[in-house]
């Protein structure tokens, strides 16, 4: 969640009903229409506003139209016939026989390209499979000192074991290589000549923060990722170890059997490539590119979390330094955090005319320098991140923000500050959108951080933070600047608008999906930020979030591993995942069934979430033999209509009112089936944990959402779950119906649904890779 609305807090409500002045607007557009509050109401200050009525006709109407710009459909191949013909009336007679010889010998050939390919699967696979292996061993180990409790932070603690790899550790390792600046305490006030400089070729190229044996481990895995398999995995690309034991494999037999043998004839020398793979020392996936990068994010798993920003600045850091890149997360301190070190860096920045004192703590984790700022403003918040009034809200972000960028200068990790050559800040949302704009005011106007660049994430457009015009003095910046700040209202007219002056300041802009990419760009999707996103298009780019494998995998849950559930996976799908339901059931109350679809939701209760036409839908849902566990904080009245729907269907309806991670990652391994109606979703998480435990979406195809579930076709066998085109509670209950006709009916296609979604490539690594790409992009950019 990426705006001052923290699960905790009831502000949406306030969004409804504030008494406070508002200003709206009516969208031209005859698709719909929404209101933007001026910002003016404190507690509204970070979004824009309440929707009204439908908020995104539009959207539903388009969501094809998206997919046909953003693309799924695959360029065809041209046929063997046409090509042959074709090599024929250029050459001799056109002759039947020799036509049918050469359509032969190109199928052949594709054939065998096929199997080339498969065999590069196997070996991969492989490697994962024994890579994963290793990883569950240290896991195994993990857990048994694991308490089990929703507040611990095991994803921290396998992490270190996982990497094998603590500060102590890293410090080694810096110091076995004689880096000279190794006091922490005490460094210099301004940037200095060798703290700037950038690393010599040997220390990136070495991927400097990781110890050798962590190169090559993380490195081969996270290229088993990248290659193994594309995101929406088609019956024919089924990877091999799926042959002996499902059908939605490959229909070609003869193939099939091309691939068995040849398989058996490929096993020595397959094992001959890993262990020799094994040996040879890789260089950094990002070769040449190899960057220093920070990450700086408002909130950050598992330390603080409040929604998906959380999980991606916890996740994707680590996906950038397995590739080789040198990577720092600057998060605020909300709370103490057992694994991160005061390192004795204390800096002092200008607030409101105030002198704050920052404090600086890191931890070494995965590769990843975790720095986490100690202010005394984010104390004692951790449940209540983005509460405050609008002042107070700001003047943390500016703070933040302004300490943020010097992070670089001042904080020595391993003993060594990353300068600010060859790097770059990938800032998210509203919250950090200032970063980019005091990097360009504060420096780069004036000839320093010449080579510095920033990029900014969206993550939801929806919250901007958003105030009147005089809220400028309190960011602390030129007055030329003010423009780039105001933003003009049809309706409201001028206000302060952050993520306005971030958009423009910042050297490339990426949105969490190319459905949302497409969305921002339009006047119901943008928010009123449209015509500055249309204006920026040229560097804008939509890059779809991962899943961080170790935390949300089934086999590796540690949340599946007492009261019952289980750790499964693709082979013991059929098993384990009944034994994760009835283990749910049970600990809902529910009646332990077999057979009743388990129907799940996870999620804020806000208007985005399209909470509402669950409720709409609830008469039918309560008139089929389904279940149905809700789970979400926010706004009081929906969080009052979980707890009514409970009362009222004791039997079948479950709604849990809280933030619990460990019922997150419960829910999804139990239920059958996850809904997320979202109005809105840029990309949406849930429904990728969803797809990898076996879980099958029902989704309103907008945003991410549209990205990433393919409506499944019960003729061709493909697809990942249901998918609807307006957020209307009827367009719900039709696809839900039809799921659950699949559900009950056709056992064999909803196992190939749940497979199919489980094999998908949902990690880190691939978006990684499209985020080095707009990194590099920036870094050339002047
Ligand atoms: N009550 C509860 N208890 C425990 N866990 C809960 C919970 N409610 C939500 N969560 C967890 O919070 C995360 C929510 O992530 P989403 O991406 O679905 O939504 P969010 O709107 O916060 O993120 C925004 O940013 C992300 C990241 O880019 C985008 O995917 C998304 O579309 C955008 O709206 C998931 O990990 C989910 O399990």
């Amino acid at each position: 969640m990426t705006s001052f609305l923290s699960l905790s807090l009831p502000v949406e409500t306030t969004m409804e009903n504030s008494i406070l002045p508002r200003l709206r607007f009516v969208s031209s557009s005859p698709r719909g229409r929404y209101s933007l509050n001026s910002g003016l109401n404190n507690s509204k200050f970070g979004f824009p506003n309440a929707v009204e009525g439908e908020a995104f006709p539009g959207l539903a109407c388009n969501w094809k139209k998206m997919l046909n710009v953003y693309g799924r459909a695959k360029p065809r191949r041209s046929n063997c016939t046409r090509a042959v013909g074709k090599d024929s009336v250029e050459g001799k007679d056109s002759d039947d026989s020799v036509d049918t010889l050469q359509a032969t010998i190109e199928k052949s050939k594709k054939v065998l390209a096929m199997q080339k390919d498969l065999l590069q699967q196997i070996a991969e696979r492989r490697k994962l499979v024994s890579s994963i292996k290793n990883i569950k061993l240290n896991i195994e180990e993990d857990l048994d000192s694991y308490n089990g409790t929703d507040n611990s932070f095991p994803v921290q603690d396998l992490a270190s074991t996982v990497a094998g790899s603590t500060n102590g550790k890293y410090a080694n390792d810096i110091h076995s290589k004689s880096y000279t600046q190794a006091t922490a305490v005490g460094m210099s006030e301004t940037p200095d000549v060798d703290i700037n400089g950038s690393f010599s070729e040997e220390e990136q190229g070495n991927g400097r923060n990781l110890s050798p044996e962590k190169v090559s481990l993380d490195i081969d895995s996270s290229k088993e990722f990248k290659e193994t398999s594309s995101t929406t995995v088609q019956s024919d690309t089924v990877p091999s170890f799926l042959l002996k034991t499902s059908k939605y494999d490959l229909k070609d037999e003869s193939t099939e059997e091309l691939v068995e043998s040849s398989l058996e004839d490929d096993v020595s020398s397959e094992a001959n490539l890993v262990s020799e793979d094994e040996t040879v020392k890789t260089p950094p996936l990002a070769g040449a590119n190899v960057m220093n990068i920070i990450l700086v994010a408002a909130e950050c798993a598992p330390w603080s979390k409040t929604g998906g920003l959380g999980d991606v600045a916890g996740a994707l850091p680590k996906a950038l330094a397995r590739r080789g890149h040198r990577v720092m997360v600057v998060a605020p301190r909300y709370g103490n955090y057992a694994e991160a070190q005061d390192i004795g860096v204390r800096k002092r920045y200008k607030v409101d005319g105030q002198d704050v004192e920052v404090n600086f703590f890191q931890a070494y984790i995965d590769g990843v320098d975790f720095v986490f700022m100690d202010i005394p403003m984010f104390r004692n918040i951790e449940n209540n991140i983005y509460g405050g009034s609008r002042e107070d809200i700001l003047k943390r972000m500016v703070l933040f923000c302004k300490a943020a960028v010097e992070v670089p200068w001042h904080v020595p990790c391993g003993g060594v500050c990353y300068g600010d050559g060859n790097l770059v800040f990938i800032a998210n949302d509203w919250h950090t959108a200032l970063l980019p704009v005091y990097l360009k005011a504060y420096y780069r106007d004036h000839g320093v951080m010449k080579y510095t660049r920033s990029i900014l994430v969206i993550h939801n457009i929806a919250h901007q933070g958003r105030g009147p015009v005089d809220d400028f003095h309190y960011v602390d910046l030129p007055e030329d600047y003010l423009d780039h700040f105001k933003l003009y209202d049809p309706i409201g007219g001028e206000h302060f608008n952050i993520f306005a002056a971030g958009l423009k300041a910042a050297d490339r802009v990426v949105t969490v999906s190319h459905g949302y990419s497409w969305e921002l760009k339009t006047s119901e999707g943008g928010w009123g930020l449209h015509q500055i996103i249309n204006e920026n298009d040229w560097k804008l780019r939509g890059i779809v979030n991962g899943i961080d494998m170790k935390e949300w995998s089934p086999l590796f849950d540690v949340h599946l591993t007492s009261d019952g559930y289980t750790n499964y996976s693709l082979e013991t799908l059929q098993t384990g995942k009944p034994q994760c339901k009835a283990a749910l059931q049970k600990e809902l109350g529910l009646p332990v069934r077999e057979n009743v679809p388990l129907i799940g939701f996870i999620g804020r209760l806000d208007h985005q979430k399209g909470v509402d036409l669950i409720a709409e839908a609830i008469p039918w849902m309560v008139g089929q033999d389904v279940q149905l566990v809700m789970l979400g904080t926010g706004r009081p009245d929906l969080e009052q209509m979980l707890r009514q729907f409970e009362s009222q269907h004791h039997d079948k309806v479950r709604g849990w009112v809280g933030f619990s991670v460990k019922t997150a990652h419960r829910i999804t391994a139990g239920a059958d089936i996850l809904l997320m109606p979202s109005r809105f979703e840029p990309c949406g998480l849930n429904q990728l944990y969803a797809m990898n435990y076996g879980t099958v979406p029902v989704v309103h195809a907008v945003g991410g959402l549209g990205d990433t579930v393919q409506q499944f076709d019960p003729f061709n066998e493909t697809g990942f779950g249901w998918t609807f085109d307006r957020a209307e509670a009827h367009k719900l209950i039709h696809t839900l119906g039809n799921c659950l006709l699949t559900y009950r009916e056709y056992k064999k296609s909803w196992e190939g649904i749940q497979r199919r979604g489980m094999m998908q490539d949902l990690s880190w690594d691939n978006a990684a890779q499209k985020y080095e790409e707009v990194l590099v992009a920036a870094k050339y950019q002047w």
